[in-house]
């Protein structure tokens, strides 16, 4: 059954929630996952500055996702945020489909890692990262393509991964390799929030943005400690349920983003469901400083009868949803 999104908060013991399906602490380890005992004890103060003063050092990197986002502040624009699968079809075509993204003026963009049991993404991107998988793209080839592409690029990649692999790796480890890949910020849908601190620390240290999410149904007391806790921006997912498109983008955002708003002045992008340049006109009029765009692009790409006919659809579509936010 498809992994249903539901709010961070309302996870208890024994439900799984995506913010929340991470391993609880002490969590005996379920089959192929590693268990982990709990984020690193809190650091000393001193350590918690050092990692407020290195997220501030980011936010003004003007090719960090902040920079990114008050530059399109300054000019009163929106940003357009794609998703993509690496290695569907293939690594050499996820490589030509960044630089198609970028220069159609993409401002972030996320670039997934294929993973076996991607529990919130509905079935376009499970059969995206079942193809990937099946071509035997790893976690490693997928580090060697980036180190080559982002040279050439002038947005921001952001990695989006699970947390099984970086748990595989180790915390430390993985945040050198993301950052030596010359990426710039990290989307990991399934952390719960309680073991976000190391994680956050360590990705400011390599000079990461670490983005979390926060659902329709997700209290506004824990809103507010996911915004506090986000980096880069806000992920406000539109709509309870896995990934794909929808015919409709919730009504429902545009209160969610003015709630935001109310608590942070960070940016806010929203994903889930959108696809068209009425969704991203719409989402954009309502006040969100980006829109995220998954599932349309991965089917361009990865249901298309070629590789050069994926990438030329993927390019129509990137360039109509950039004007549909001019
Ligand atoms: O596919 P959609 O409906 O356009 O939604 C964006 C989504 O694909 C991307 O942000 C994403 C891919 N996998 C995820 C898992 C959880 C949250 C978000 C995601």
């Amino acid at each position: 059954m498809a992994f249903a999104l539901k709010a961070a908060s309302t996870a208890t013991a024994g439900s799984a929630s995506l913010a929340a399906v991470g391993p609880r602490r002490g969590a005996a380890p379920a089959a192929g996952r590693v268990s982990f005992r709990g984020a690193a004890p809190a650091g000393p103060a001193v350590a918690v500055r050092a990692a407020a003063a290195a997220a501030a050092a980011v936010a003004q990197d003007r090719r960090s996702i902040s920079g990114k986002f008050a530059e399109l502040r300054e000019q009163g624009k929106t940003a357009l945020i794609p998703f993509i699968v690496a290695g569907d079809p293939d690594l050499a075509t996820t490589a030509k489909a960044l630089k198609i993204l970028d220069a159609c003026g993409s401002d972030v963009i996320e670039l997934g890692v294929p993973y076996s049991d991607p529990l919130a993404d509905g079935p376009v991107i499970q059969a995206s990262a079942t193809r990937a998988l099946a071509k035997g793209t790893t976690f490693d080839d997928v580090i060697s393509m980036v180190k080559e592409v982002t040279p050439e690029l002038s947005c921001p990649v952001s990695l989006f991964t699970y947390y099984n692999p970086i748990l595989k790796r180790g915390i430390p480890n993985f945040m050198t390799i993301v950052k030596e890949a010359g990426l710039r910020g990290l989307v990991v849908p399934d952390v719960p929030l309680e073991e976000t601190e190391f994680l956050r620390s360590e990705a400011a240290k390599n000079n990461l943005e670490l983005v979390l999410l926060t659902t329709p149904t997700t209290p506004n007391e824990r809103m507010e400690k996911i915004t506090q806790a986000s980096e880069g921006f806000i992920y406000l997912v539109s709509a309870v349920g896995v990934t794909g498109t929808r015919t409709n983008v919730s009504g429902k955002v545009q209160s969610l983003l003015q709630d935001i708003k109310k608590v942070t002045e960070k940016p806010v992008a929203v994903g889930f469901g959108v696809s068209t340049a009425e969704h991203v006109k719409q989402i954009a009029g309502w006040g969100a400083d980006g829109v995220i765009v998954g599932s349309a692009m991965v089917r361009l790409l990865g249901e298309s009868a070629s590789p050069e006919e994926g990438l030329k659809m993927l390019e129509e579509l990137a360039k109509n949803l950039k004007s549909a936010l001019e």
